[in-house]
């Protein structure tokens, strides 16, 4: 770090939709900003505690024993009215009536973009910690919360194999991710699943599901097993899970059960690997905005604390690991393209 700028002040809110690990990087942001002298505010309600004004002083002894929690005890928001000038002026009227130097904004590609409008109307500096299940933003190896929702979608997948493969069924297992599919791909493969339906996949060749069932038949046959597990991204098949099944059922006649997972994905216990990236990245924000930086996500690279370009964060794509879908497609799929197993 280069020698600190004269802040004094520091906020942080979450917004968008909460992440386990929100409260880790909350304690951290508030730790750090003791740690380092700062006075430290939160803004409660995401945006919207901006607009409203609703805003506490926060030290180390409200941030106790909170890292082991989902959710955020400053609550989170989404907030439609912040994409207008008048909110993001109201907003600076705020920060300013309340001499805070830098905004700490915990949260995903969404609250980024709210970032960036804000600093069109404010001069304080602006940070963001990536928070999303979704593990969507760009210029982080993971964002907090991935690693929990993971954890849970393939926990939930175990217990679905268990009667798959007791009563010879195909389930159908939706999984969160808004457009991107690393929940998809990280869960169905850490549960062994026999097919992922994965936004990144739709767009290059959309799933038929005359091919499905093929697919399913022969996994199948060359098992002598009816038990087949998909885990399905959600917004990839009009109706879902729950439509994708009937189909299946009734015209194909595949004993077929949808599973949604919702939102238990964002509750629970958040897995240490969020805890841990949630602490550090808490801790990073707080020292960035002591290095004057602004407009940037703090994030982690190959073990090392980077600092992103907000707009780099939606305005790139981070791909799907290409080894880990080689291996699901090639490796582990029971047809092979040779025809061998067929
Ligand atoms: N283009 C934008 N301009 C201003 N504010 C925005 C913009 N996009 C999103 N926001 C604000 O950020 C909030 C969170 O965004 P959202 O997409 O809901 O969640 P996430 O941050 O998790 O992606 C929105 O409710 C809104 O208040
Ligand atoms: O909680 P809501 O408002 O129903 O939104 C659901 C969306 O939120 C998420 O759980 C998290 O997305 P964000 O982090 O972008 O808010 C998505 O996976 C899902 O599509």
């Amino acid at each position: 770090m280069s020698t600190p700028a004269k802040i004094q002040r520091i906020a942080v809110l979450t917004s968008g939709g909460d992440a386990p690990g929100m409260n880790a990087a909350l304690r951290a942001v508030v730790l750090a900003g003791e740690h380092y002298g700062l006075e430290v505010f939160a803004f409660k309600h995401g945006y919207q505690g901006l607009l409203d004004n609703d805003h506490i002083r926060l030290c180390g002894a409200d941030v106790l024993h909170i890292l082991q929690y989902s959710g955020t005890i400053i609550k989170s928001a989404r907030c439609k009215r912040f994409v207008d000038a008048d909110a993001a002026e109201l907003a600076a009227k705020n920060l300013d009536a309340l001499d805070i130097d830098a905004l700490i904004i915990i949260g995903g590609d969404g609250s980024f973009r709210g970032a960036e409008h804000l600093a069109q109307f404010w001069n304080g500096q602006i940070i963001g910690v990536p928070g999303t299940i979704d593990n969507d933003l760009y210029g982080t190896d993971a964002t907090i919360g991935y690693a929990t929702a993971v954890a849970i979608a393939m926990d939930a997948l175990d217990k679905i194999r268990d009667t798959a493969d007791a009563m010879d069924r195909v389930f159908i297992v939706e999984v969160m991710g808004r457009n991107a599919g690393f929940i998809g791909l990280s869960s169905a493969m850490a549960a062994g699943s026999e097919r992922m339906i994965l936004p990144e996949l739709q767009n290059d060749k959309p799933l038929t599901v005359a091919a499905l069932v093929k697919h399913i038949e022969r996994v199948q046959k060359i098992r002598g097993d009816g038990s087949y597990v998909m885990v399905l991204s959600e917004h990839q098949w009009p109706g879902g899970a729950v439509a994708l099944a009937e189909q299946l059922e009734a015209e194909y006649h595949l004993p077929c059960r949808p599973c949604l997972l919702g939102h238990i994905q964002r509750g629970g216990p958040p897995a240490p690997a969020d805890r841990i990236l949630a602490s550090e990245l808490g801790v990073h924000a707080v020292e960035l905005a002591l290095d004057g930086q602004t407009r940037v996500m703090a994030g982690i690279k190959n073990h090392a604390p980077v600092a992103v370009p907000l707009a780099d964060t939606w305005q790139k794509k981070n791909p799907l690991n290409k080894n880990l879908l080689r291996i699901q497609h090639e490796i582990f799929n029971p047809v092979k393209k040779n025809g061998n197993g067929q």
